[in-house]
């Protein structure tokens, strides 16, 4: 047996995997002394009665502090797990000694392509170093009594409340220097703002689990066609956020996309999730011709096999196929990776965001539907028109050629795509000024060329991300107010 951890005391220790006894004595505990932790804070000693009463009390005052949200995903915690759900939750507590008294799982919140995820409570909580809980502070506040004791009373004391983690089980299929890519980017990602943070990972013998914080979330599908332009800006600031801090340690994402946001509508917060496919910019890099100066591309694409590309295409192709990274979901993929560049940048994650962006303006999902990579080129230069597909396609040494009738040489504006799948009235020939404002930070995030797509860093300063940001003053004028609030509370 095996175990893999970063010790979730330092934060700062880099990750390592190695093989070794279960864990020491400072992580692994049973159950009962879990318990007896969570129940005695050390104040009084009671009899299991008290505690009943305490607990129940307990929960009917959460209950009135957090209102049920209108994404909430919690309220099905309890419901009963299908029996093979029941059957792989149980075989994942039994691979890892120790596992059933750190955490407790609950339900199966997501399955992917190389990982099932699973919401648990974190039984250990108390005995870590905690920094990665978002929610930490918000816990420090204790709301007044709901009811008056005598002195006589025992008053109950504050229990706090369960804490959550994702568990991520990557699939043993998964080669060990994937799975090991991933945990490592992950590590060096943890303090930046808006990117999930990595707690913990156990290895036994070939399963290798994630442990990350859970983050409450809705469905994009769920919430995407409510959004107000304010909202959209918020969405995005967030998402440009984590970008932000990705890009500039280098490391491409790869794999943006709405499922891979988790964005909880009601806080306005969302984390980024899934670096499985993510990787550092620069790694197993050939040289394109999109990193040339204009000149140099110009000669070496005229002394490039002129005749394979005139009118048609050789029989005998004895030329090598090209041969670049195409990881990403069908639909988010930027024009670049479809043309195979061998030099692809962290301008590929800008792309998708703008896929999510028209998805969310257009009030269509999926916006694009390809089977492959052929159909998406069809999909885009449908947009972009057969010229502009072109020039893109020459940017990186391909040649783009096609006599499609649907694709036309000028494409169609996204103002006309965005008027024509939100179905608005014959009156309304041209989109209101703040979805125009949209559309002109789309039009950046959607530039076929990678070289003039607009960055993480740029987007964040650009004026749509500003919308719905709070101006100075009247963020001041909030002050004043939360100032006025804070003198009524210690008046009464
Ligand atoms: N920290 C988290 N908090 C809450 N839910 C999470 C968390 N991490 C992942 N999930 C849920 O699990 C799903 C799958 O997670 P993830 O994308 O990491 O796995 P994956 O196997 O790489 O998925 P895919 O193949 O779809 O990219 C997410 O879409 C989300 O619903």
């Amino acid at each position: 047996m095996a175990t893999v951890a970063p010790s979730r005391r330092s934060r700062e220790e880099s990750f390592r995997i190695h093989d070794d006894v279960p864990s020491t004595g400072d992580t692994e505990m049973n159950e009962h002394d879990f318990q007896d932790e969570e129940v005695d804070d050390g104040e009084t000693e009671r009899g299991h009665e008290a505690e009943q009463v305490e607990e129940q009390e307990q929960e009917e005052q959460e209950e009135q502090e957090e209102p049920e949200s209108e994404y909430t995903e919690s309220s099905d915690d309890d419901m009963a797990v299908d029996s093979n759900i029941q059957y792989d939750m149980d075989k994942l507590q039994d691979s890892f000694p120790g596992f059933r008294s750190k955490y407790r799982l609950i339900k199966r919140i997501g399955e992917g392509t190389f990982s099932t995820v699973y919401k648990a409570e974190d039984l250990a909580y108390d005995r870590y170093d905690n920094s990665w809980d978002f929610d930490r502070d918000s816990d420090k506040w204790t709301p007044p009594p709901l009811k008056r004791y005598s002195s006589g009373d025992h008053q109950p004391s504050r229990r706090r409340k369960p804490k959550y983690v994702a568990i991520k089980k990557i699939y043993v299929t998964s080669s060990p220097t994937r799975i090991l890519n991933e945990l490592e980017l992950l590590h060096d990602l943890r303090d930046c703002e808006n990117v999930c943070p990595l707690i913990t990972a156990f290895r036994a013998t070939d399963q290798v689990v994630a442990i990350l914080p859970y983050f409450r979330h809705a469905d994009f599908r769920d919430y995407f066609r409510k959004m107000t332009v304010p909202d959209i800006a918020i969405y995005l600031r967030s998402l440009f956020t984590a970008l932000a801090s990705v890009h500039r340690q280098h490391i491409l994402h790869r794999d943006i996309k709405p499922t891979n946001f988790l964005y909880d509508p009601e806080s306005r917060r969302g984390v980024l999730v899934d670096f499985g496919l993510a990787e550092r910019e620069g790694s197993e890099c050939k040289p394109c011709l999109c990193h040339d100066d204009y000149q140099t591309r110009k000669a070496r694409l005229a002394n490039h096999n002129p005749k394979a590309t005139v009118g048609g295409y050789p029989k005998q192709d004895t030329r090598p196929s090209r041969r670049a990274n195409r990881a990403g979901t069908r639909g988010f993929r930027a024009p670049e990776v479809l043309f195979k560049c061998t030099e692809q940048t962290t301008k590929i994650d800008i792309w998708s965001v703008g896929v999510i962006l028209l998805t969310i303006l257009s009030k269509r999902f999926p916006f694009f539907n390809s089977a492959d990579d052929v159909e998406a080129m069809i999909e885009i230069a449908t947009i972009f028109g057969r010229e502009k597909m072109k020039e893109a396609g020459k940017l990186h040494g391909c040649a783009f050629e096609t006599t499609i009738p649907t694709i036309g040489s000028g494409g169609f504006s996204f103002e006309r795509i965005i008027l024509w799948s939100t179905c608005r009235s014959d009156s309304e020939k041209t989109l209101p000024a703040d979805e125009k404002l949209a559309v002109e930070f789309l039009k950046r995030c959607l530039d076929l060329d990678p070289r003039h797509r607009i960055s993480a860093e740029e987007a964040l300063e650009h004026e749509f991300l500003q919308v719905g940001m709070l101006s100075s003053s009247e963020r001041a004028g909030d002050d004043d107010e939360m100032d006025i609030l804070q003198v009524r509370t210690s008046i009464a």
